[in-house]
């Protein structure tokens, strides 16, 4: 399709006939283009002050709330009011941006439903190019499916649509303008935009997004200025575009007020993303001799530093009278199992009752097996009320000390250890196969979950506390060992594609060798 192009724009995937008719329209590069030639730049320059920020991190530096923003945070200012189907979110769903469960999603019964470019999406160029075809036919009602005996189509009252597009850190690799990659995040959003913005408005919603993994307010100026372009380029008024940020950083927790301030006309409020966040911590003080956290499961929404960080985003948000959206269980139903199943539907309920007692106003879930239990916890808690943004918590008093008291340190055991090994493998042997979500012994997968997994065992080698229970020290020849014991079971649970040869292989360089990957979707995206 080279000859139609805008200049400047190449593109290195093959083209199909509907992506190019529908999605890949010279108008809609245009629109691309545009965004990358005047913002590129800045991403650039902001992911070099990621990797800047992380050296001085790395030398012992510790984040704290910023003295050049006081007067934001001392500020009385609120965001801009809500549209209407932005104010009841009491159960948001989540899943990647494939056709049925697009469909699924939509009927689940939940308020809303963030489709996912990100953590729970492979990126490959199918996946890219056939959400975005499910995305127009679902705004426009057309969408459905036949697979295996069933139809599948929109219910008459559907959720709430919400899109997350790529974070900074990624790029689209088949998309090159002026001999450059585009970022994937301005890629997937541009093309959502151009096609579905008129049309959302016209139906009596708009054009909703998440942002993910953002590590200052100064990235969320980037996205604001970024939607201010893209609602005068495409004539639509100013704030039509609303945006919830995850707080999935722990460098975002210390400029949440910031975030919210530069967003003010776009914003639908924060998210607590806590697995990206658990992730991040342990990127962020990977290299300090005192800080070393548990086995993943011991770090849960109670550990002291989640704790904090959950009650300021609350806090925050509410001050500004914007949503608080809690994040998500990993739990989710076990079909086999109905024992095992009542326990994993009884997490699900604490984990939603702790945060609408806490007040916030909704909060994630995996599957459309959960929504129902879960907007039991909210509606308890709010009766027929939409959100519960008037409970102020003037009460919750959070410190730099309370955000970095980062406990459960103990235990370390070699099943957590083979845990990490064997979630890994698995996860990104299914990511490589085209597959960013799984199910793995009964638990959520997606990149975010995989990132705490493979970075725990990069740093247990590390850190002096990286030490067994048993005392044994956690070293780059036990996890060698241990590679390909995971990797049999692996095969023997899911089958022996030679994607999970590979991601062994991946895992074992990215956990032993001394540079921290920075994500693991980067190695991860030159293999597809
Ligand atoms: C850290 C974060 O970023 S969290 C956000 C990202 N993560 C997510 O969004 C999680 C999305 N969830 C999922 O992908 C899936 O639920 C999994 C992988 C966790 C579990 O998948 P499975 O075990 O295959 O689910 P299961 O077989 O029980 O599915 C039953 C039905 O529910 C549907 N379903 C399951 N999850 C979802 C979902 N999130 N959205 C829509 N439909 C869903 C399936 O398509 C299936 O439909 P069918 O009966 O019509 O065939
Ligand atoms: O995106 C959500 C998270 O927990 O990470
Ligand atoms: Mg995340």
């Amino acid at each position: 399709m080279s000859n139609q192009l805008p200049e400047g724009i190449q593109i290195t995937a093959p083209v199909a006939d509907a992506v190019a008719s529908r999605v890949l329209t010279p108008e809609a590069l245009a629109l691309v283009a545009q965004l990358h030639r005047k913002y590129e730049g800045r991403r650039q320059e902001l992911l070099a002050a990621r990797a800047e920020r992380t050296k001085r991190l790395d030398a012992g530096e510790r984040p704290d709330f910023l003295e050049e923003t006081a007067d934001v945070r001392a500020g009385d200012w609120t965001i801009a009011p809500l549209p209407a189907d932005l104010q009841c979110r009491r159960v948001e769903i989540t899943g990647p941006v494939e056709r049925k469960m697009v469909i699924n999603a939509l009927n689940s019964g939940a308020d809303s439903y963030m489709t996912d470019f990100e953590d729970s999406n492979t990126p490959n160029w199918d996946n890219q190019m056939q959400g975005q075809i499910n995305l127009q036919d679902a705004i426009r009602r057309t969408i459905s499916l036949e697979q295996n005996g069933k139809t599948y189509k929109l219910n008459d009252k559907v959720a709430t649509l919400l899109v997350r597009p790529r974070g900074w850190h990624l790029d689209e690799k088949h998309v090159l303008i002026d001999g450059k990659r585009v970022s994937g995040g301005i890629f997937d959003f541009a093309l959502y935009m151009f096609h579905n913005a008129k049309e959302l408005i016209a139906r009596g919603s708009g054009p909703y997004f998440y942002l993910p993994k953002m590590e200052s307010h100064l990235e969320a100026r980037l996205w604001n200025d970024i939607f201010k372009d893209t609602q005068d380029a495409l004539g639509i008024p100013q704030g039509t575009i609303k945006a919830t940020v995850l707080v999935e950083t722990i460098m975002a927790a210390f400029e949440m007020d910031e975030i919210l301030y530069e967003l003010r006309e776009h914003s639908a409020g924060l998210n607590a993303g806590r697995w990206d966040y658990i992730f991040s911590c342990i990127k962020k003080f990977k290299t300090d001799r005192d800080f070393c956290l548990a086995d993943r499961a011991k770090v849960t929404m109670t550990a002291p530093f989640m704790r904090a960080y959950a009650l300021l985003l609350l806090k925050t948000c509410h001050q500004r009278n914007a949503p608080a959206i809690g994040g998500m269980s990993a739990l989710i139903p076990i079909k086999s199992d109905p024992e095992k199943n009542e326990v994993a539907m009884n997490g699900i309920r604490m984990d939603k009752r702790r945060d609408a007692t806490d007040g916030y106003d909704g909060g994630w879930v995996a599957h459309p097996g959960l929504v129902q239990t879960a907007m039991e916890e909210f509606v308890a808690v709010l009766g027929d009320r939409p959100n519960q943004i008037d409970k102020k918590r003037p009460d919750v008093q959070v410190s730099a000390a309370d955000l970095l008291n980062f406990e459960p340190q103990a235990p370390i055991t070699e099943a957590g250890l083979r845990m990490n090994i064997n979630v890994g493998i698995h996860y990104l042997g299914s990511w490589l196969d085209g597959n960013g979500c799984v199910p793995i012994h009964n638990l959520m997968e997606d990149a975010a979950t995989a990132e705490i997994s493979r970075s725990q065992v990069w740093q247990w080698i590390r850190s002096p506390k990286g030490k067994l229970e048993d005392g044994r020290k956690v070293t780059a020849e036990l996890v060698r060992e241990l590679i390909p014991q995971e990797l049999a079971k692996v095969k023997a649970d899911v089958g022996a594609s030679p994607a999970y040869d590979k991601a062994a292989k991946i895992f074992e360089q990215m956990s032993t060798q001394e540079a921290f990957e920075e994500f693991l979707t980067l190695p991860l995206y030159e293999e597809i």
